[in-house]
């Protein structure tokens, strides 16, 4: 029993430390700040993988269709997860950082026209449009230069660099909207060149032609 009070007194004045501090960051997390941009980052996740998902059932039908198609990878989650551990160290040793909502609300539109220009992208391609890069001709993949195609070569990767940098805009992360926009912007650079390696295959100088009075619509990116 003394060994138990003894081990009580060590622990003790740890412990009201660690309840203090759960308790200030808890109540910076239910703060009306905190509670508005994580249920945004909450909705826009959450709609943008179901409907990534429900879109390819739609258009390829549920059996070609795998969970893959919910577009979420080990570093995917990774990056989600260091944008919230700087969301809430920010929160709670600069909770200020926080209420600039004209930053804010350019990030939640930026989550919004992203999202739109996605789908209508996946909309327009219909069947030519896969999750996986084909490297195989298939018959129903036909050359798609209409609607959103009409301007940029890849609306859909234009789409998702704005959500995805427009997510950490909403959240007022700094360090994370840098690293969304490096690592986003260095896959696409190296996905584009080998997709369009393989559209150049199917479609020859209609392709060529294309790609020349179109530009790709991630920024630096012919
Ligand atoms: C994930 S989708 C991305 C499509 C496009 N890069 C975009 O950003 O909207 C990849 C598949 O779309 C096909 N694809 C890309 N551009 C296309 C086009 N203009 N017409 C038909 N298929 C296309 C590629 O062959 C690849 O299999």
């Amino acid at each position: 029993m003394s060994f138990i009070m003894h081990l009580y007194g060590e622990v003790e004045p740890h412990l009201s430390s660690l309840i203090a501090c759960f308790s200030a960051i808890t109540s910076e997390i239910f703060s009306f700040t905190a509670c508005r941009q994580l249920s945004q980052m909450f909705f826009a996740i959450i709609f943008f993988h179901c409907s990534e998902y429900v879109l390819a059932v739609a258009i390829h039908g549920k059996n070609s269709v795998s969970l893959k198609s919910l577009l979420i990878s080990k570093n995917y989650m990774l990056a989600m997860i260091c944008s919230l551990v700087e969301y809430f160290v920010e929160m709670y040793f600069f909770p200020e950082m926080k209420e600039h909502w004209l930053i804010s609300n350019t990030g939640l539109a930026m989550v919004v026209v992203g999202e739109i220009i996605r789908k209508l992208a996946i909309i327009t391609a219909g069947r030519s449009f896969t999750h996986l890069i084909k490297r195989f001709h298939e018959e129903h993949h036909v050359l798609v230069t209409n609607g959103v195609y009409k301007y940029i070569r890849h609306p859909s990767y234009c789409g998702f660099f704005i959500w995805s940098v427009g997510t950490q805009i909403m959240l007022c992360n700094p360090l994370s909207t840098l690293a969304f926009a490096v690592v986003v912007w260095r896959f696409f650079q190296q996905r584009i060149p080998y997709e369009e390696f393989f559209l150049r295959q199917f479609f020859g100088s209609d392709y060529e032609e294309y790609a020349r009075r179109t530009t790709s619509g991630v920024p630096f990116i012919k």
